[in-house]
């Protein structure tokens, strides 16, 4: 069964929202985040939401989380609306947001024990403070921890309720390496718990080793979908070497598309293998070393940045262009702080 499914949607934001950008998103003023997007996630699967900034992701992740309501489609969590049925989705999901926005004076046990006199069937605060490394940071006022550390109490508070479904925005902005590899293992151990993740991040590397599928988004569409190998399948492969002393790039083989810049050669294929092998045959048959050769196949980064760069060329936007926005959500109320 799906545990999320997304149906054509659309969120405006009004030009009484701050949504003043005309001309983008329809005529009717006010600007459309969210244009057209469906997709459905698996229980149990982790799902990443990927994009530029202002792609649109936190639109539409608030709309999952109920606390916002599609201008056009339908949003189902757990089979339920979340904004007009939140009473039965929110005891299920857990929601980690991009800032907690939680009383800095407070210390970190207080927080976490205050979020579970809210929460049914909490998760013993000290257990969930375990469980993202803070165990030893219990008495630390909220205001005195790192950056690092206030992302991994904002996941301990989004695991408190046991939630089948977790919502997490940016979970590892602002943390080390090593921050980050604790919360992707945590992320796959409450996968093999079954609990379903949709998780947006700016890391790319991260959406690919963890997410079973994902999306990227471009101006508040879907231009890219499937699990990762599928996505990055579609971009080309990369040979790199420097062209051999002695030989112009004209006497590369004819079939090898290659860019030369100085004697730096990269060619670009989707099939690998036979161009590859026809350079090496070239290379043994013309007696020369192909220095520094490199064959690799697209990394989903690159794939994102291909995808991105053909995006803002259609739109005429420079990367991470924003609309006008306002302040992030405070977790408390969940509104626009
Ligand atoms: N309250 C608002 N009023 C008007 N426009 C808004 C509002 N909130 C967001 N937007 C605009 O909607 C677009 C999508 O923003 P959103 O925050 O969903 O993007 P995002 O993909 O989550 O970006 P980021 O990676 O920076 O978090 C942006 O152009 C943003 O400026």
């Amino acid at each position: 069964m799906d545990a999320i499914e997304v149906e054509g949607l659309r969120r405006r934001y009004e030009a009484a929202d701050g949504g003043t950008r005309r001309g983008n998103g329809g005529s009717q003023g006010g600007f459309e985040a969210v244009r057209d997007v469906s997709f459905s996630v698996r229980e149990g699967e982790i799902f990443a939401l990927l994009g530029t900034n202002g792609a649109g992701k936190t639109s539409t992740v608030e709309v999952l989380e109920g606390l916002a309501r599609p201008t056009a489609g339908t949003v189902r969590v757990l089979g339920f609306d979340p904004f007009t049925e939140r009473s039965y989705v929110r005891p299920r999901t857990g929601v980690m947001l991009q800032e907690g926005g939680f009383p800095s004076e407070l210390t970190v046990e207080e927080t976490a024990t205050m979020w579970a006199g809210v929460t049914s069937e909490a998760r013993p605060p000290r257990e969930a403070l375990e469980i993202v490394g803070l165990g030893a940071r219990t008495q630390v006022r909220v205001k005195q921890l790192s950056g690092g550390e206030r992302r991994r109490l904002d996941l301990a508070l989004a695991l408190i309720g046991r939630p089948e479904v977790l919502f997490l925005d940016e979970p590892t902005t602002g943390m080390d390496p090593e921050g980050r590899r604790d919360t992707a293992e945590l992320v796959r151990q409450l996968r093999a718990e079954g609990t379903t993740v949709l998780l947006t991040t700016h890391y790319l590397e991260e959406a690919e080793q963890l997410a079973d599928r994902l999306a990227i988004m471009q101006a508040g569409r879907i231009v890219a979908s499937g699990t990762p190998e599928q996505v990055v399948a579609e971009r080309p492969s990369r040979i790199t070497f420097r062209l051999p002393p002695g030989t112009e790039a004209r006497e590369l083989p004819l079939t090898v598309q290659a860019a030369v810049e100085g004697r730096r050669v990269s060619v670009r294929t989707h099939d690998l293998q036979p161009v590859l092998t026809e350079l090496l045959v070239w290379a043994r048959e013309a007696g020369v070393t192909l220095e520094n050769l490199q064959a690799r196949s697209a990394s989903l980064e690159e794939a994102f940045l291909e995808i991105a760069q053909a995006g803002n060329r259609r739109d005429g936007e420079p990367k991470g262009s924003k609309g006008p926005k306002g302040p992030r959500r405070n977790a408390w109320t969940g509104a626009k702080a």
